[in-house]
């Protein structure tokens, strides 16, 4: 584990060749690196067209609108657009208040005669109504599936009720798929349309912070496994996302700290300006100050575009949006799927990975400390639960199969130089890991 490996340096394909301007460099001497970048590559678009214009390629345009025109009708409440840009697979990510509400956007995104709208128990009582009729209202004839809530489901068990259902009520190729729920309901209704005829199209409706700022973009999908989590999957990408903020006045407070998590960690790997603004109003932030969140959603979701703009696939640089997650997996699945929320688990992981890089002398004291901090105003947790009976064997046999193990090599994305800046590497002193293991099992 952690031993040295030459390959490692020189797997990682060319990012500097990026061509929207990022200011990401990459050091190909120990796994590879990222230099922080001031500004996160951050625009502040106010409509879809500004949007567009500023981010999106002709071909991208053309993928989204069908045309070389930027789509500019801006819908009811619309507040910003964020264009992942993929080519001939690019797609908007509306953020706005009341946006699914007032119908053009899902309407724009959902073309075909049929629909498979999937929710869960919990927010079908909320939203699926509202859905349909939107839908229905655009001559869409609509079928649904609930699943229960909660993470012990998201299984390939489960997943297959969506199969079942896409059966049984004939839907063909043309279907469109809707997520309407959380990053649990995303990631499996976006395999269950990767896997569906061999695939359909589907739309993200995140309802969750979570899945606003993070799981509903990029088209990772996946179902858990007994041994690992988001084991089997496919990466799968929608056909919008479409984030309406007036969700997430239903949601818990717990649920929205867990979502925090993940956007302390693009200031922590690659956005050190987004850090520090969140230092300056997290209060706010965990308070649902509604001109914060919407921020805080559109910084994150332009950080993540850009991370899979230019690297899709998980060839490397994708691989640093897993900081945390090597130990925060280890952590759900050693407890037990639905125990902590994702975000509760990759909090802990990454106080554990700034514990172990600065560890190895990769980054001051201060670091961790302003980490924990700005986790803790958020009301994560930062250690591990008492009495959850975590331990060094619980922890190493769940890292074993994590995804970034290459050849037998485990390896961690770990905070490095100035705030901002982080790596993928195999080559880490692994007494320091398990240093930083055995503390933090010794203190649960
Ligand atoms: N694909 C990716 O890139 C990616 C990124 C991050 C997380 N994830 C995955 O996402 C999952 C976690 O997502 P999550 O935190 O959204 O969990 P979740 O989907 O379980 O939702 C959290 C809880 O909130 C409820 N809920 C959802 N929307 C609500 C609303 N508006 N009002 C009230 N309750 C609401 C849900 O029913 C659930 O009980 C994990 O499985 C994680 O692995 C994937
Ligand atoms: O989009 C990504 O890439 C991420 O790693 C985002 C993570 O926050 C997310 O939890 C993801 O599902 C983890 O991916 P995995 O490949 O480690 O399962
Ligand atoms: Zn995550």
């Amino acid at each position: 584990m952690g031993r040295p490996r030459a390959t490692d340096t020189n797997t990682i394909p060319g990012f500097a060749a990026l061509s929207f301007g990022l200011a990401i460099s990459c050091c190909f001497t120990s796994g590879f690196s990222f230099v922080p970048s001031t500004s996160g590559g951050r625009v502040q678009p106010r409509t879809a067209g500004a949007a567009a214009g500023r981010h999106t390629t002709a071909a991208a345009r053309r993928a989204l609108t069908g045309t070389n025109m930027v789509a500019t009708e801006p819908a009811a409440g619309l507040l910003k657009t964020v264009t992942v840009d993929l080519e001939d697979r690019s797609y908007p990510i509306y953020i706005g208040e009341g946006i699914l509400d007032s119908g053009d956007l899902l309407r724009r995104h959902v073309t075909s005669k049929k629909a498979l709208v999937i929710t869960n128990d919990k927010v079908g009582p909320l939203y699926l109504d509202k859905t349909v009729k939107i839908l229905e209202a655009g001559g869409v004839e609509v079928e649904t599936v609930v699943l229960p809530d909660g993470e012990e489901f998201k299984s390939l068990e489960v997943l297959t009720k969506i199969l079942d259902k896409a059966l049984s009520a004939r839907l063909d190729r043309k279907t469109t798929f809707v997520a309407l729920g959380g990053g649990v309901i995303g990631d499996m209704v976006g395999f269950a349309a990767a896997i569906y005829q061999r695939g359909v199209k589907f739309v993200q409706v995140p309802t969750t912070l979570m899945a606003m700022v993070d799981s509903a973009v990029g088209g990772k999908t996946a179902v858990n496994h007994p041994l690992g989590k988001n084991m089997i999957g496919a990466f799968y990408q929608p056909q919008a996302v479409l984030a309406d903020m007036g969700t997430l006045k239903s949601l818990p407070d717990r649920e929205l700290a867990s979502g925090i998590a993940e956007v302390v960690k693009y200031g922590l790997i690659k956005d050190s300006e987004f850090f520090r603004w969140q230092e300056g109003c997290m209060e706010n932030m965990a308070a649902r100050d509604a001109g914060v969140l919407a921020e805080a959603v559109e910084r994150s979701c332009i950080n993540k575009a850009n991370v899979v703009a230019a690297d899709e696939k998980e060839a490397g640089l994708r691989a640093t949006l897993n900081l945390g997650h090597t130990f925060g997996h280890a952590i759900e699945t050693g407890l037990g799927y639905g125990k902590l929320l994702h975000g509760e688990a990759v909090a802990i992981g990454m106080h554990m990975a700034a514990d172990m890089s600065c560890r190895m002398g990769w980054v001051d004291q201060e670091l961790v400390d302003r980490s924990v901090a700005l986790m803790q105003k958020a009301g994560l947790p930062v250690e591990l639960p008492k009495g959850g009976g975590m331990d060094m064997d619980k922890f190493l046999n769940a890292m074993a199969v994590d995804k970034k193990v290459a050849d037998g090599e485990l390896r961690l994305i770990l905070l490095k130089g100035d705030l901002g800046g982080c790596v993928m590497t195999g080559e880490f002193d692994e007494a320091a890991m398990r240093a930083t293991i055995q503390d933090f099992c010794d203190r649960q």
